[in-house]
């Protein structure tokens, strides 16, 4: 039986990190439901904590995949590029408002050779992360294509997109660099899209952290909303009541509406 490592105390999220720019982002929720945050309290998150979520990163070749987890689960930087031949991955433990929640990174090629064995590995995302890198208007303008291939292995509806631009140190516009607009294009209808989610340097571990928090907390709150609909309505507040003559369990809702009937 395989023993999964502990929290690392620098995994620990107690508040939900922020987006990088509002009006550059279509997803700006600035904080934990409180339905998700009393079913924490209460620790009614079902199987969540036993979960792993999947999260692809995708993007043209040489954009800073690799460099971005490793910046994140490794704290490394190389210089050197070396491609990513099929798929790599790295598995990552949180803990979100004291439950445990944990990713698997994969980094795909961007290298078109690869790509075809990369592709293989998309189905099963709950996340969807794009790279570009913001001093090669090239590798934004593949965006769209890269989506529309994650996208094809999964449901639309229910994966979580995020855009991120990396290099943000080699930018020669920083005034471009900052600007969220330039990724409006990849704007689809169909699932939210974070609409340019962050800015990284992996290279300085600039946001780097707060990036890949903000991706475990929002995954990690689709998981518990998702339990908590799995498991009925149970109004925060129902008393549990128990007949110890009759061994019925009611409760304060339900004995209301068999009134109702009466
Ligand atoms: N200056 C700078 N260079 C970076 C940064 N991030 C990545 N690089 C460099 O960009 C090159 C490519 O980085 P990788 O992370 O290997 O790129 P990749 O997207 O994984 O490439 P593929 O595996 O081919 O898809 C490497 O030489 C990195 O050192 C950054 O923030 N700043």
């Amino acid at each position: 039986m395989s023993v999964l490592p502990p929290v690392r105390k620098d995994r620990i999220i107690t508040q939900l990190p922020q987006c990088f720019r509002k009006d550059a982002a279509l997803h700006t929720k600035e904080d934990f439901s409180n339905k998700v945050k009393t079913a924490c309290q209460e620790k009614r998150t079902g199987t969540v904590g036993f979960k792993i979520s999947k999260v692809i990163v995708v993007g043209d070749l040489a954009v800073g995949k690799t460099c971005l987890i490793n910046r994140f689960c490794k704290d490394v930087f190389d210089k050197n590029y070396k491609a990513t031949i099929g798929v790599d991955f790295e598995m990552e433990r949180f803990e979100v408002l004291g439950v445990p929640f944990s990713l698997q990174l994969w980094d795909t090629a961007g290298q078109e050779r690869f790509k075809c064995i990369a592709s293989t590995y998309y189905r099963g995302a709950q996340v969807v992360i794009i790279v570009f890198d913001v001093n090669d208007i090239a590798s934004l303008s593949h965006v769209r294509q890269w989506l529309e291939d994650a996208l094809r292995e999964n449901d639309p509806t229910a994966v979580q997109l995020f855009l991120v631009g990396t290099k943000k140190d080699m930018s020669v516009c920083p005034r471009a660099a900052q600007s969220g607009r330039a990724s409006d294009q990849t704007q689809t209808s169909a699932p939210p899209i974070h609409v340019s989610d962050l800015h990284v340097t992996p290279a300085a571990g600039e946001n780097v952290k707060e990036f890949f928090f903000r991706v475990a907390s929002l995954a990690f709150e689709t998981n518990v909303l998702a339990e908590l609909e799995k498991s009925g309505p149970r109004q925060i507040g129902d008393v549990v009541r128990i007949n110890s003559n009759s061994n019925n369990l009611y409760t304060p809702s339900k004995k209301k509406q068999s009134n109702c009937c009466q």
